[in-house]
């Protein structure tokens, strides 16, 4: 078991001494917050999926992305980091949520974020459904102002309302612009496709505050220039990264619950997150990972490896020399 140490951050249990497949499930077998005097940043289970509107599952997703995650290894080649060596990577367990009270579980969410923010750390929330980005756009704004969201999914999560409900995993980027939480000139979509309701979706859409850029513009423009696209629209400044695992293609994203054909591939997703080194990320999610939809941890290893790559983008910005 990893101990207290002055000596730098404490890493993963070394894998060529325990066997990756053995031992506590932390995410890629890091320390567990209360074994650590500060953390830099906290990976927060977020099991929570009360918001979906088609299959369930996502609950289960923090301890799915957690199993998936033993075979991560210490050094990210594509980004030249060592994630949890420059700086302090805990797994913070996992936020008691009401399934019974949306309200109240986006108050827990908020609350168990806001805690790690107030401690110095920032958070990488493992979902969960799209419902929680509400309650992490709460914590954040309120330290930083409004933010800018740079949003990967198959869909807008800018609708209205789902049986008259305003809080759903189908309407959080609504509801966090109407609370005042982003900054709408700087706010983006990567991955969209797929049958809308109705025209007047991307209407609304623009109006408050999103430029989108498409599946078919990651094929046609390539991901590095998607990339640069995104860099050009979000500018300087604090950025929330949401990733919806279904910006994946069902291919390399089958466990999930709305799934929608012609998406991303996990490498495409890569290049494009690789492309936003140096960007302020001051916080980040990846949700809608459904298990039990899932095959062989396809699923949960993309989820896994997004997570370890905004790990990497972390730590280059720790980095003295970063001016972040
Ligand atoms: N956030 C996700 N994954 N999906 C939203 C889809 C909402 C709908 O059923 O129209
Ligand atoms: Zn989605
Ligand atoms: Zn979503």
């Amino acid at each position: 078991m990893p101990e207290h140490t002055d000596d730098g951050p404490i890493g993963p249990v070394d894998a060529s001494l325990v066997p990756r497949y053995g031992g506590e499930s932390t995410f890629a077998r890091l320390p567990r917050l209360d074994q650590v005097s500060h953390a830099d940043v906290a990976l927060l289970g977020v099991p929570f999926d009360s918001g979906v509107s088609y299959r369930p599952g996502a609950r289960f997703g923090p301890g799915h992305i957690r199993q998936s995650s033993r075979l991560l290894r210490p050094f990210d080649p594509a980004l030249r980091a060592e994630p949890f060596a420059e700086q302090q990577v805990v797994d913070a367990g996992d936020v008691v949520c009401n399934p019974f009270d949306i309200k109240a579980a986006i108050e827990a969410i908020d609350l168990a974020a806001s805690d790690l923010l107030g401690r110095g750390t920032k958070v990488v929330a493992l979902g969960g459904d799209h419902t929680i980005a509400l309650a992490m756009l709460r914590a954040l704004a309120r330290r930083h102002g409004p933010v800018a969201v740079l949003h990967f999914d198959a869909h807008l999560d800018t609708w209205e309302t789902y049986f008259g409900e305003p809080y759903t995993h189908g309407t959080p980027f609504r509801r966090a612009a109407e609370e005042g939480l982003l900054d709408e000139r700087r706010c983006a979509h990567v991955g969209i496709r797929g049958p809308l309701y109705s025209s007047l979706d991307l209407q609304q859409d623009e109006q408050l505050g999103f430029q989108v850029f498409t599946a078919d513009d990651v094929e046609g423009r390539g991901a590095a220039d998607v990339a640069r696209g995104v860099r050009a629209r979000l500018g300087d400044g604090p950025v929330y990264v949401s990733i919806d695992i279904d910006v994946l293609d069902p291919a390399h994203a089958p466990g999930t619950g709305t799934p929608e054909v012609g998406g991303l591939s996990s490498r495409e997703l890569l290049v494009i997150l690789r492309g936003l080194a140096g960007m302020e990320i001051v916080g980040a999610d990846v949700v809608e990972v459904s298990p039990s939809y899932d095959h062989a941890e396809i699923t949960g290893i993309a989820a896994a490896n997004v997570a370890y790559t905004l790990l990497s983008l972390l730590a280059l910005n720790s980095r003295p020399d970063s001016g972040g």
